[in-house]
Formats: structure tokens, C-alpha cells, sequence
């Protein structure tokens, strides 16, 4: 079975918007657990918009003593990320080459530009005990680069899949990132999957044999506020239509 890991980037972009603790990052993780999930993955940018570093660190004091539950930190690796990673400590550590001020991650490693970069990198991860995953496009060539590389695991970019998923090009898509995650399971790469995934998309996806793991977060939120809606727009009108009229209204 595939695992699904949750994002909560989104609960904690809630959070920061108000100022104080509410929604509590550490507690929706606990209940996603609660549910079943048995990952919970955070993407702490350098400038803290959603995920700060102490969420990482609260994280995985949440995490740490649960069996069979696993923390996945996101992000680019830099000195500041390294030393959080050497701190926290997860069980999976997956490195995205975006820039501090990029709106999402939109794009793999290329490692024919920067296998040199990351391989100093992969080392001292792997000395903290960390599974490593990097982040990289459905690309065969890209595959067989990172297959010499110390890394466990790729974690296929999965917006085109996406987005092309209503188009007529999309069986094309879907044969590359096949082929993609057959050539990595082959090569002895565990093979993960992510971005843009959502209730719609994910089963066809997970039609390609072997994907270890999905991490889902923006899709799983919005589609939590809209199958939640119907519950919660009834308890308000419930508490409206019991209260007591005002003189002017009756
Ligand atoms: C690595 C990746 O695919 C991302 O999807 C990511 O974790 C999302 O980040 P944002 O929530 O900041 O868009
Ligand atoms: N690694 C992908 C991820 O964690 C979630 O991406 P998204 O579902 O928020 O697009």
C-alpha cells in the first residue's frame, strides 16, 4: 500500500494569518494520525510563511515516539535547513532546489548541473540517520543520474500530472512519470510522489506500480473545508434559527 503523507503547510499558513496559535499545527497533525495517516510532511521555507522551524521541532517531538509514523521535513538545503534536520531529526528528508522567495515549488534537480552541489549534501544527511529523497522531474535521464548519487529515494514533481490531467496529452504524462518510477525501482531508487495530487487525480496516478509514498497537502485541505462545509454550515444555521428574534425583526 502506498502511504499517504499529509502536508500541513496550510494549517499553519491559517495559523500565521491571525497572529496566535489557532489552528494549532501539532494538533491537526494528531488528528490526521488519529485518522490513520501514518506521515505528516512540512515544507519550512526560509521565510517561515507557513511552517516555522520551531513547527519542525514540535513536530517531531509529536512524531519521534510513535511507531510506525514518520516525519518528512521539505526544503531547499540550505545551512540553516541542514542544521534543523541535524536538530529534528526525521525519518525522511526531501531536498527541493527552490529559490526563498518562489511562490511554490514548481521544478527538480537537475542533476547534471548539480550533482557536485548535492553530493557533499546527501552525506552529511545521511549521517543524521535520515532517509533522503530528492525532488525531480519524470525524466529517465534525470533518473539515472540520481541512481548514482547517495540518495534512498526521488520524489517525482507531479504538477504536469496534474494539469494535464483533464487534457488529451495526459496519457503521454502519465506513460513518462511510469517510466520514470519503473527505471528508479529498477536502479534500486524507492520512488515517492507529490504535488498537486487530490481526490480526483491521485487513484489513476497510483496506477504506476511501486510509488512508496504520496505526500498531499494543498488539495487535502481545500477538499477538507469543502466536504466539511455541508457539517459545519448546519451547526451555524441550527444556532441562528434557535436564537431569539429582535424587537425590530419580529
Ligand atoms: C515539494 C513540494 O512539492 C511542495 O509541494 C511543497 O511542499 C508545497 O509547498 P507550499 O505549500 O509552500 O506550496
Ligand atoms: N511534496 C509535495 C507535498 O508535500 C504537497 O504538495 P501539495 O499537495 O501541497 O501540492
Amino acid at each position: 500500500m502506498t502511504k499517504l503523507s499529509v502536508n500541513v503547510n496550510k494549517i499553519a499558513l491559517l495559523r500565521n494569518s491571525r497572529g496566535h496559535d489557532a489552528p494549532n499545527v501539532v494538533e491537526f497533525a494528531r488528528r490526521f494520525i488519529e485518522l490513520g495517516v501514518t506521515g505528516i510532511t512540512i515544507h519550512p521555507r526560509q521565510d517561515e510563511r507557513h511552517i516555522t522551524r520551531q513547527d519542525a521541532r514540535d513536530l517531531g517531538d509529536l512524531i519521534r515516539p510513535l511507531n510506525d509514523i514518520e516525519l518528512n521535513i521539505e526544503g531547499y538545503p540550505s545551512e540553516t535547513f541542514l542544521q534543523l534536520i541535524e536538530e529534528v531529526r526525521p525519518d525522511q528528508t526531501t531536498l527541493v532546489p527552490d529559490a526563498p522567495d518562489q511562490l511554490t515549488s514548481d521544478h527538480g534537480f537537475d542533476f547534471h548541473t548539480q550533482a557536485e552541489f548535492l553530493d557533499p549534501i546527501l552525506t552529511r544527511l545521511k549521517a543524521t540517520g535520515t532517509r533522503v529523497s530528492v525532488f525531480l522531474d519524470p525524466d529517465v535521464e534525470q533518473v539515472k543520474l540520481a541512481a548514482q548519487s547517495k540518495t534512498d529515494r526521488i520524489e517525482l514533481y507531479t504538477e504536469e500530472y496534474a494539469s494535464q490531467f483533464h487534457r488529451p496529452q495526459h496519457t503521454e504524462v502519465h506513460q513518462r512519470f511510469h517510466d520514470a518510477a519503473v527505471e528508479a525501482q529498477k536502479l534500486g531508487l524507492g520512488v515517492n510522489a507529490g504535488h498537486d495530487l487530490n481526490l480526483e487525480n491521485l487513484p489513476a496516478f497510483l496506477n504506476i506500480p511501486g510509488i512508496l509514498e504520496v505526500s498531499i497537502g494543498h488539495a487535502l485541505i481545500v477538499e477538507c473545508l469543502e466536504y466539511g462545509m455541508p457539517f459545519v454550515a448546519r451547526r451555524y444555521l441550527d444556532i441562528c434559527r434557535r436564537s431569539a428574534l429582535t424587537h425590530s425583526e419580529q
